[in-house]
């Protein structure tokens, strides 16, 4: 009802409805007094033909379906016929102020809105004055004057009312076409689309706020027609405007850039829209600023190519999968990994490329993935290579969410096979032996130990045995390291050879080797593997040109008799293998209680040795040498003792390496030359018969520039002579540095010093360097004169050695003579001088200086001991 009313107010105000207005229509009308006399006169009569006067009118109305369709029901025709007589009693009351003004005005408006045209109405004033004409007439037939004027009164009101019925309806339209208009402008200026009306002529007829702004203009720029084409420089939009005009289709998507000196360059995505405007084709152009969605798009674009970069060159494997364990994406390096094709891993899942040992852990941690139990999970696993070998991969797996919301999980590859290799590398290398490739003594402890508990369950036995080469130290002097290192592994090959698979052998460092027994039923099987194994040693080897006949010594432990773990067993084979070293080499020798445990602790050893000297615990014992002719002892060597105090006496085979090692062995080698002189010059002031005394020199002696100068003066202090010694230097010392060795021979030699060379045979020397070094004898090492009478081949040495001394002018001595069999080998070989136990052991000096008073003065000659 408000809104009826501020309806009226408009209209009123609009159509000028003022009273002057009223007046002026009314008096245009001629509606004066009189006529509101009349139509007051008419309106009594009138009142008993209201109700029939009404019913012919609607009568009339229903006729029409249009009018029908406003009369929908009883209650509503009811209600409207009830209106429409209080209308028609209205019409001739004779009140025509503002109230029914307003009233009429009211009734327009509503008339307008429910669309009623103005002819229904002006057909119903008709049908009212039609009506009207034959009651009046009827009433005042008698008085045709007062007929006349109160029709023509009739007619005046009818025409007012009609006036304004028809103002009302015309400036109800307007009402509506400018809220319209209003509606529409507020609608396109709201936009947030920009909208350009372009006319016939290609120029700008409108534009909306938003269309400014965008092109950044402003409103005067409007106020002269401007093509569209200045103010939108593009031929993109050129074309598709002549194509939409030449078609009369839309055309969408046209893009346009323009650059704008505020806003820099923009991109607007236009829509065109033909249209028509009464007689004018128009164009409507809608236009949306899309540069951030280029913008947007562009960076889209270039990040999807840069993850899709990244993801085929990434240097790791990367790959999206759905619930199912199912490939979803791929990159290069996967399929690098896998040996796969991306169009064949593409149709299978994870699990089938997967080892099939890390099956169960892989599911487990991917379904506690699924779960959300964890975020993500990294494990060390194995695929397997499409060629069927496993691949060891460090797999980083975590779950996300596609665009779509579903769950994704993506894995990261890492190919961690060479790492794989050199851990395995590693922990071949820590287990074992870079020389040989046998297993270093960690491996070992860790057999032996498998072997312990085995052979405890089973009461079974376990042998452990210690191998050392003999001599190899003079390998490794003579021939060089290389050499040394091709003996090793020989040796390496030839003992594992000689052992059952079960059965392991080891390096445990320079030419020692263990071997690790399990299973045994009987200590003589033990025996026989070792006499296997030094068998098998030696064999002739070429190495570097000369010809070998290697040698080791075996020392063999048992479990359980010999000790429990395994360091007791491996000391006590050492042990063991020290003795075998004691007695001879080339042997075996089972452990004994009585061993100790290689005498004493090296580093012990060394502690007491350093004190030795100052406690006095060295003594020399004397072993004879005889001449194998004549049978008389033509001289001695000493050998050193050391008796430590409240212990039993250590043997220099365990202790002269230690003083080698440490460096001792120069101290105690001036001391053994200083005794030895000592001795020499006892033995004359007693009478007995001029002997000269062997002295073995150590390698670190005989490296001494100044040793000719010191044994000098040491025989001068001890008041002796050159002759009265005979210094032996082993074959492997003189050949470390042979050219220095030369010169210092050739000093000592100067002197009148006797050189001997020691354990000739085994040191491998160069006859071109024999034949330079000045030397009086050579010495053959026991080793070869121990099976002289049994081995051919030591029987041959031995032959040579003899042979190429005597050519040399050389005399021979022949060490470790045992038996009588020895001995005449030797003197039919013409072998020179002997020494040994069948003539002597070593002995202390007083029981050399009784041998020497048994002497019988005329033939020079002992009995044998
Ligand atoms: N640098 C020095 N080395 C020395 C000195 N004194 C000894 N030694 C070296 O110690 C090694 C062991 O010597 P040893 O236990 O004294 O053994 C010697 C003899 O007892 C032994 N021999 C002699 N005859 C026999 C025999 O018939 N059978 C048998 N089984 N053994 C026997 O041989 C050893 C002498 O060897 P060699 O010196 O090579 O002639 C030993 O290498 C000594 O050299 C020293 O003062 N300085």
């Amino acid at each position: 009802m408000k809104d009826l009313n501020q309806a009226v107010d408009l209209i009123t105000r609009d159509i000028g409805l003022d009273q002057h207005e009223i007046d002026q229509r009314k008096a245009f009308l001629e509606l004066g007094e009189t006529d509101i006399d009349l139509l007051q006169r008419i309106h009594k009569l009138l009142q008993d033909d209201k109700e029939g006067f009404s019913d012919a009118f609607y009568q009339h109305l229903v006729e029409f379906p249009e009018m029908r369709t406003l009369l929908p029901d009883a209650e509503t025709m009811a209600r409207l016929r009830a209106a429409q007589s209080a209308y028609f009693d209205r019409l001739t009351a004779g009140d025509y102020g503002q109230d029914y003004i307003r009233n009429r005005l009211k009734v327009g408006v509503v008339h307008q809105r429910i669309g009623l045209e103005p002819k229904w109405y002006i057909g119903a004033y008709r049908k009212y004055l039609s009506e009207l004409l034959p009651i009046l007439w009827r009433m005042l037939a008698d008085q045709p004057e007062t007929f006349l004027a109160a029709y023509d009164a009739a007619l005046k009101v009818v025409s007012f009312d009609m006036g304004l019925a028809l103002d009302t309806y015309a400036q109800a339209a307007q009402q509506e076409v400018v809220q319209h208009r209003n509606y529409l402008q507020q609608v396109i200026s709201g936009m947030p689309a920009g909208l350009i009306v372009v006319n016939d002529t290609g120029d700008i007829r409108s534009m909306n706020d938003m269309m400014r702004k965008m092109l950044d203009i402003s409103e005067e720029y409007l106020n002269h027609p401007r093509p569209l084409n200045e103010l939108i420089e593009s031929a993109t939009l050129a074309e598709s405007v002549a194509q939409v005009r030449a078609t009369g289709k839309p055309c969408d998507r046209v893009i346009v850039t323009l650059k704008r000196e505020c806003a820099g360059t923009r991109h607007f995505e236009l829509s065109i829209r033909p249209t028509v405007l009464g007689r004018e084709n128009l164009l409507l152009l809608i236009a949306q600023d899309v540069t951030f969605q280029l913008e947007a798009t562009r960076k889209l674009q270039e990040s999807e190519e840069q993850f899709r970069l990244t993801f085929n060159q990434a240097a790791v494997g990367i790959a999206h999968a759905n619930t199912d364990g199912e490939f979803i994406r791929i990159n290069r390096k996967l399929c690098e990994i896998t040996g796969y094709t991306e169009a064949e891993l593409l149709h299978r899942d994870f699990w089938s490329i997967t080892h099939p040992d890390d099956v169960a852990r892989d599911t487990t941690l991917f379904n506690r993935l699924a779960k959300g139990e964890i975020s993500e999970y990294s494990r060390e696993k194995r695929y397997i290579h499409k060629q069927g070998h496993a691949v060891w991969a460090n797999v980083t797996v975590s779950s996300m969410r596609d665009a779509l919301g579903r769950q994704r999980f993506i894995g990261l590859v890492e190919d961690i096979s060479r790492r794989k290799e050199a851990e395995e590398e590693l922990r071949r290398l820590v287990n074992h032996d870079a020389l040989t490739g046998l297993p270093n003594r960690l491996l070992l402890e860790d057999r032996l130990g498998q072997a312990i508990a085995h052979a405890h369950r089973a009461g079974k036995l376990v042998a452990v045995m210690f191998i050392d080469l003999d001599r190899f130290k003079n390998i490794n002097d003579s021939l060089g390291h290389d050499a040394g290192d091709e003996v090793i592994v020989e040796i390496a090959s030839r003992i594992a050879n000689s052992l059952r698979e079960a059965d392991t052998v080891a390096r445990q460092g320079g030419d020692e080797f263990v071997v690790v027994l399990p299973d045994m039923a009987q200590e003589e099987d033990a025996a026989i593997v070792a006499q296997k194994i030094l068998q098998s040693l030696f064999q002739p080897m070429v190495v570097s040109g000369q010809e070998l006949f290697p040698t080791g010594s075996i020392g063999i432990s048992l479990y359980p008799r010999d000790g429990q773990d395994a360091q007791t067993l491996l000391k006590h084979a050492d042990a063991a293998m020290y003795r075998a070293k004691a007695e001879g080499r080339n042997d075996y020798q089972f452990y004994a209680g009585s061993m100790g445990t290689n005498a004493m602790d090296s580093l012990k050893l060394e502690g007491a040795l350093r004190r030795a000297l100052e406690r006095n615990e060295f003594l020399l014992h004397y072993q004879p040498q005889v001449d194998i002719r004549s049978g008389a002892v033509v001289g001695v060597e000493a050998l050193l003792r050391w008796q430590p105090q409240g212990k039993e006496m250590v043997s220099p085979a365990d202790f002269i390496p230690i003083a080698e090692e440490t460096g001792l062995i120069v101290p105690i080698g001036e001391w053994v030359l200083a005794t030895a002189c000592a001795q020499h010059k006892a033995w004359r002031d007693a009478g007995l018969p001029p002997i000269r005394i062997g002295v073995n020199l150590s390698a670190r002696q005989f490296q001494r520039q100044d040793l000719a100068k010191r044994v000098a003066r040491l025989l001068e202090e001890m008041d002796c002579t050159p002759d009265c010694l005979a210094l032996e230097i082993t074959e492997s010392d003189v050949m470390q540095n042979p050219e220095a060795a030369v010169e210092i021979l050739r000093q000592l030699h100067a002197m009148g010093m006797h050189l001997a060379i020691d354990d000739f045979g085994t040191g491998y020397s160069s006859l071109s360097y024999l034949k330079r070094f000045p030397i009086d004898c050579l010495k053959i090492d026991r080793s070869f004169v121990r099976d002289i009478t049994s081995d051919a081949d030591d029987a041959m040495i031995v032959n040579s050695v003899i042979a190429l001394a005597h050519s040399m002018k050389l005399s021979v001595i022949a060490e470790g003579v045992e038996t009588a069999q020895q001995l005449d080998f030797l003197s039919d070989h013409g072998c020179d001088q002997m020494q040994g136990y069948y003539f002597s052991k070593p002995v202390p000096a007083d029981q050399i200086a009784k041998l020497l008073q048994a002497v019988k003065p005329e033939t020079g000659h002992v009995a044998a001991a």
